[in-house]
Formats: C-alpha cells, sequence, structure tokens
C-alpha cells in the first residue's frame, strides 16, 4: 500500500505510466474473471427449470409399519460369501407375501436369481418403447461394535421425533420398498405400462455385486435399456458455507474400488527382546503412517469435479462464484479449501481408507505376522494399476508383500442430455420444489456398475432430503429417516414411473425441450 501512495504522490511520469497500464490491466483481468463467472457460468438450462409440483400421496400405517418390518430383518453382509443367507430368504419371502398384489397381474413377474436377488418384470404394452430399471438392494453392513453408540437397537425400527431409526433406512431399504409401494400405487391407478419396467434387487451389494447384480446383468443378457436409476448421491443441503441451495445431486458417474491386502512375515520371537526394525507390527505401521501423510494426488481442474463445482458455482455468492468459475486459475487455493472436508475431499482425488489390521495371539508374543486392509475409491482419470503403483511407491519397503482383494475400474459418465436424465431430475422439481438439480459424481460403488453392458444412460441418486451432517449415517450410528423422506421416496418414484410412461414418442421430445 505504501509503495502505491508514493507512485501515486511521486513525480516520476515514468513510475506513474506504468502503475497506471499495470492498474488497466489487473481490472481487465479481473472483469475477465467475473465476465467467466457470470456471463460463460450460466446456471445451465437444467437447473432453472421450474415445474409445477405434482399432488402427492400420503403415507399410511400401514405402509410403515411394512417398511419397518423390513427394517427389522437382519441381512447383514459382512463380506463376500458371508452373509446372514437364512435372513436374505425371509426377507425375500416378507417381500412376495407383502408384494403378492404386484406378481398377480398378468403382465409381471417376478424372478429369484441366483437364489436370493430379486428381478420383477413389468411388461409394458408397447414393445417399441425401450424398458428402464429402477434398482435398488436388500442387503445392509453390520452395525456389529456400533450397538452401544446407537440411540435405539439397530435393527428395532424405532420412531422418534419424526425420526425412523435403523440400518437400512438410508442405505437402500428405503429405495427398495419405496419403488415397490410406488409400482403398486402406479400399477392400480393406471394399468399395464406402456414402457416396460425392471426393478432389480441385488442381495450382497455391500459385498461388491458379484452374486447378485452381476448375476442380474447376466440374466438380462443383450436387452437394451433406456436408463437406469441406482441409489447413490441425493439433495444435501450446505455442503459447504454459502451454499444454501438445496442441490439435488444426481450421480451421472461413478468413482472405482480397489481393495488391497498389504501384509509382512518376520521371525516374531519373546516380547521381552524386541528388535523394533523387525517387528511386525512395527513395519505395517510405518507403512500405514506413510500412506496417511501422502494421499493420492487432486486432479481438481481435470476431472468430472470440475464441471460439478463450475455448476455449483452458480449458487454461491460473488467471491466464491469468482473462484470456483476460474478454476484454472485459482486452483492451489480451491484445492487447499476442498481438501478440508472429507465430502468434497473426496471428490478431488483418489480416497485412502485402512479398514482393517489384524496382528498378535498372545500379548507376551511378538507376532511374526500383520497385514492391513487398504480401501481406495478411485477417481475416474486413475486406473487400480496407478492407485497400486503409486500405494506401493510411497509404502517402499520390500518387507511389505500385497494381495488385490478387489478392483473395479471408475465407470465413465452418463450424458445428462438422456431422457432418464431428464425424468429424474424433472421429477426431482416436482417433489422437491425450491432445489437445484446437478449431475454429480457417485464416490461410493453401487451395483448399477454391472449393468454398463445394457445403456449408456446409468444414473445414482437417492430422492431424499439430508443435512450435510447426516451424511456420517451411512454405514455409521443412528442411521435414520424420516416419516416424511420417506413419504417423498415413495412418490418420487410413482412420478418416475408416470413421468417415464408418458414420455412416449411425440411426448418424448416434448419433456427433451421443455427441460
Ligand atoms: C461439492 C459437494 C458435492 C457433494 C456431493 C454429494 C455428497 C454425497 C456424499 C456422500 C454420498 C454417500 C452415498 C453412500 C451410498 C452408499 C453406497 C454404498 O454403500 N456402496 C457400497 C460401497 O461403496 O462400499
Ligand atoms: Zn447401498
Ligand atoms: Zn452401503
Amino acid at each position: 500500500m505504501k509503495i502505491i501512495t508514493k507512485i501515486i504522490n511521486s513525480n516520476n511520469k515514468t513510475m506513474k505510466k506504468i502503475f497506471a497500464c499495470l492498474s488497466i490491466l489487473f481490472s481487465l483481468f479481473f472483469l475477465f474473471l467475473v465476465y467467466r463467472a457470470y456471463v460463460v457460468n450460466q446456471p445451465c438450462k437444467h437447473q432453472i427449470k421450474i415445474v409445477e409440483s405434482a399432488s402427492k400421496f400420503q403415507i399410511n400405517n400401514e405402509i410403515l409399519n411394512r417398511f419397518k418390518n423390513s427394517l427389522k430383518i437382519q441381512t447383514v453382509s459382512y463380506g463376500q460369501n458371508n452373509q446372514n443367507f437364512s435372513a436374505l430368504k425371509d426377507f425375500i419371502s416378507f417381500i412376495q407375501t407383502e408384494f403378492s398384489d404386484i406378481e398377480a397381474y398378468k403382465y409381471a413377474k417376478l424372478d429369484i436369481i441366483n437364489n436370493y436377488s430379486l428381478l420383477y418384470k413389468i411388461q409394458g404394452s408397447d414393445l417399441a418403447l425401450k424398458p428402464y430399471l429402477l434398482a435398488a438392494h436388500f442387503d445392509v453392513v453390520p452395525a456389529d461394535g456400533q450397538n452401544d453408540n446407537w440411540k435405539f437397537d439397530p435393527f428395532s425400527a424405532t420412531t422418534d421425533e419424526g425420526f425412523i431409526y435403523g440400518r437400512g433406512t438410508l442405505d437402500d431399504k428405503s429405495s427398495m420398498l419405496g419403488q415397490l409401494e410406488a409400482l403398486r400405487i402406479f400399477l392400480k391407478k393406471n394399468g399395464q405400462p406402456r414402457r416396460t419396467i425392471y426393478l432389480a434387487y441385488g442381495h450382497d451389494e455391500e459385498a461388491s455385486g458379484y452374486q447378485g447384480a452381476k448375476s442380474i446383468a447376466k440374466f438380462l443378457g443383450n436387452t437394451t435399456l433406456e436408463f437406469v436409476l441406482d441409489e447413490g448421491t441425493m439433495i444435501v443441503e450446505k455442503v459447504f458455507k454459502g451454499l444454501d441451495t438445496p442441490l439435488a445431486y444426481i450421480g451421472s458417474t461413478e468413482k472405482g474400488y480397489l481393495t488391497v491386502k498389504f501384509f509382512v512375515n518376520t521371525t516374531g520371537g519373546h516380547s521381552s527382546m524386541p528388535n523394533p526394525e523387525e517387528s511386525a507390527i512395527f513395519i505395517v505401521a510405518d507403512a500405514i503412517s506413510k500412506m496417511k501423510k501422502n494421499k493420492h494426488p487432486s486432479f481438481l481442474g481435470y476431472g468430472p469435479e470440475t464441471t460439478l463445482l463450475t455448476r455449483i458455482a452458480t449458487n454461491l455468492g460473488f467471491i466464491k462464484r469468482v473462484l470456483l468459475s476460474n478454476i484454472w486459475i485459482f486452483r492451489p487455493a480451491i484445492e487447499f479449501i476442498l481438501s478440508m472436508n472429507p465430502t468434497t475431499d473426496s471428490l478431488l482425488r483418489t480416497t485412502t481408507a485402512v479398514t482393517i489390521v489384524r496382528s498378535g495371539v498372545k500379548e507376551n508374543v511378538l507376532p511374526s505376522y500383520a497385514e492391513f486392509y487398504v480401501n481406495h475409491r478411485i477417481h475416474s482419470l486413475q486406473s487400480c494399476k496407478e492407485v497400486l503403483d503409486y500405494d506401493l511407491a510411497v509404502i517402499n519397503d520390500k518387507r511389505i508383500n500385497y494381495e488385490i482383494i478387489d478392483c473395479s475400474e471408475p465407470i465413465k459418465t452418463s450424458s445428462i442430455e438422456s431422457l432418464g436424465y431428464s425424468i429424474i431430475e424433472h421429477t426431482t422439481y416436482q417433489i422437491f420444489p425450491g432445489v437445484s438439480a446437478v449431475p454429480s459424481i457417485m464416490i461410493a460403488l453401487t451395483d448399477s456398475r454391472f449393468y454398463t453392458n445394457l445403456t449408456e444412460n446409468i444414473y445414482r441418486y437417492l430422492p431424499i432430503r439430508l443435512l450435510n451432517e447426516d451424511l456420517k449415517r451411512y454405514h455409521g450410528v443412528d442411521e435414520r429417516i424420516t416419516t416424511q423422506g420417506y413419504e417423498d421416496m415413495i412418490n418420487f418414484y410413482y412420478l418416475i414411473f408416470k413421468n417415464t410412461d408418458d414420455a412416449h414418442l411425440d411426448k418424448t421430445r416434448e419433456l427433451r425441450n421443455e427441460l
């Protein structure tokens, strides 16, 4: 500031000229950034549509109790082929009994795939229209080790102050039951649909889906689908400060997945004469510590998170809008800020989570073996191999061996110009007035990754409004849903059936133009 005042007050004309030029250049550059934020980066046509909200169906006790009863069946997946199979059987009987009227329609069919997964087909009357598929899963992650922290027993489906608590309330029995309730209402009201509907319910999504969704995809063979809608990102409020509009994040792409077991074998021995250099546990601890210090690189500015952030920018105040609309220049600052929040950080890079550590058998015996599991969610610009190579370079310890436990490459981005995306977005505006929809990144795995041969149009989206702090309830303590939230889900899926069925022939073009 002092230098600037000096230049202004000095008699040095050249200095003054240089200063004037620099000021003009700086102002022009600033205007250019503002132009990019307000003229180039307009809310896209997908974000500003105002539609009439739909009249809604109200939930009754029968529907609510059915949902709660589904939560009480402990369909827990502990790992691949390590599931509560008797609970899965009970769950299937429960569904068949509770929704027997759906199966009774002559144009409806239920197939049980690979003993435990379910595939409903509601044959449409117009064979020229491509079928579409809604997916969900009915296995859940365990709540073992968390029970004491839960407000209520995780399998009691207790209602408290408008919330239903329980494993599966968000992930993912609400989708499955919500879709079936909606289908029942749809068929009663509208009769046979024009367009064929598939409802695919996997029984092992939480254990990678190799037995369930993969078998369903095989069963569907070379069927071509118009679109797939599976569980996914949702409507979240206030993901970061200043983002006051609730945004509906419609997952149009999905990160990859890699689990690696790292292990070490040493000699072990008596704990009274430990050699820290040869301790299996210290070796593993060092490797874990190196991984903590060396996160995978950020791809901000190069991957789908850039489009997402640029779209989000149009919902922000002046400074943040200018910053996020110009990631190319403010990249380091934006990266620094987004890296501080685990949700936003997960969009920028491949994440690293150490999920299992095992070693030791007795307190006075030095173990000769130690292992740890690392679970990565792979950024769409990386591959399983690149991620593993990075890990090995970071660990840089020949004593540590590895085994790949599971790998799934990132899934390519689906178009937002498709009929499926338009319908999901339009229906969101009907059920959740006031939200703005943005195509987003699903940071976790879904069964839909097995359906990539059936369609290019795959969307991962859970039609529910959540607060940012609710996200930790996924796989965590006190997973819950509001009664209102469940009612919204049923209404959303009902309108998906209705809108997709109405979007035929000329109507399809009309809906596309409208949006
Ligand atoms: C700039 C802000 C963008 C915010 C993006 C949306 C926030 C959504 C955050 C979390 C979504 C978590 C969804 C969890 C779905 C669970 C699916 C699952 O458990 N699959 C199995 C697995 O991945 O292991
Ligand atoms: Zn899930
Ligand atoms: Zn899950």
